[in-house]
């Protein structure tokens, strides 16, 4: 089998990479780096496209055809809330065009299977404890939406064409299995956290009102690993006779408030971390954690790693 991993010199993409790898897959990775790094692809082929450009989907159907690529793991795309508020269009543009292109040129070359990496972002603010996939999709960003068109575009491909697909809804991704493909950019609460305490400062916890045990956010973090190995079975799924179009939350079910992961920061690194308050973040719902009854009971996936094990090897990571 080789599997085509859109997005491979990434954070998570290379996380999967050398799951595959391990499998003995073989494996050939598009990504434009414009956030990847070709060291994280090893030896592996790396092909260097803009999925959004006009001649995208012949490049594509070029690679599909000279590897034979049976299989496609998409991830190359745009994920930062915010900067999708400020270039709503570009991201459509990123995380829109660039699927269709994709999707156009699978369709072209007759491959059979897609695994697409979408969002807890698709839910938007659900008022309730625990999300489960079938809470109504109400994104509040651009991201957001991106990420549910794409879901959309994949079930709709999967209808006209037969395409077997899976969408992965990313609760909060974090940790690293290697380090050498740690994440490397300071965007989310762990990495920044551990940035601000190299740095010699506290870290900033965004509103402590909120109606939560402690007041501050509560989120389900998952071990990159974790998520990688979810990507694995959901090939495994792919292959099997029963699979319909599905989409799956990824997390472990159990949340974690700003102020639990920063003491458990605290613990791994020793550090006497005193945390400052400062306004809540606007769009930040209260608590994301994820409804993960389905992806165990159809793809056979459970979080073997818990937030020790997450911030522990991030700490690791960021150590060498
Ligand atoms: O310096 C910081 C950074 C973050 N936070 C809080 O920490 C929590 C987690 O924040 P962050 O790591 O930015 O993640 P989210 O905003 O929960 O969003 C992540 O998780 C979503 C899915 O759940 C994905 O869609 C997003 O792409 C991904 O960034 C939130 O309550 C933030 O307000 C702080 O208090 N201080």
């Amino acid at each position: 089998m080789t599997v085509m991993v859109t997005g491979g010199a990434g954070y998570i993409g290379s996380h999967v990479v050398r799951l595959l790898e391990r499998c003995g897959d073989d494996v050939v990775i598009l990504d434009d780096l414009s956030n990847g790094f070709s060291s994280r692809a090893g030896r592996l082929p790396l092909v260097d496209i803009d999925l959004c450009s006009a001649e995208a989907q012949n490049q594509i159907a070029d690679v599909i055809q000279r590897y034979g690529v049976d299989s496609v793991i998409h991830f190359a795309a745009k994920k930062q809330v915010g900067e999708s508020v400020e270039r709503p269009l570009w991201y459509y543009r990123q995380n829109v065009t660039g699927l269709g292109n994709l999707l156009q040129a699978v369709g072209q070359c007759g491959v059979a299977k897609v695994v697409f990496s979408s969002s807890a972002a698709a839910y938007g603010m659900p008022d309730i404890p625990v999300v489960g996939e079938d809470v109504p999709c109400r994104p509040i960003n651009p991201y957001g939406e991106t990420k549910l068109i794409g879901e959309w575009m994949l079930r709709n491909a999967a209808r006209a064409t037969g395409l077997r697909t899976v969408s992965l809804r990313y609760f909060n991704v974090a940790g690293a299995g290697w380090p050498d493909l740690a994440d490397k950019a300071a965007l989310n609460l762990i990495p920044i956290v551990i940035n601000r305490l190299t740095e010699g400062k506290n870290p900033v916890v965004f509103g402590d009102t909120y109606d939560t045990p402690d007041g501050t956010c509560v989120r389900d973090y998952v071990h990159v690993v974790d998520l990688a190995e979810a990507h694995i079975k959901a090939l495994d799924f792919l292959d099997s006779d029963a699979c319909a179009p599905s989409v799956f939350n990824v997390g472990t079910g159990t949340g974690a408030s700003v102020l639990e992961v920063i003491d458990s920061i605290g613990q791994v690194s020793g550090l006497n971390v005193i945390p400052d308050i400062s306004a809540a973040r606007p769009g930040d719902p209260a608590q994301l954690v994820a409804d993960v009854s389905r992806i165990e009971a159809e793809l056979g996936w459970k979080a073997q790693y818990g937030l020790p094990e997450i911030v522990e090897s991030a700490w690791a990571a960021q150590a060498l």
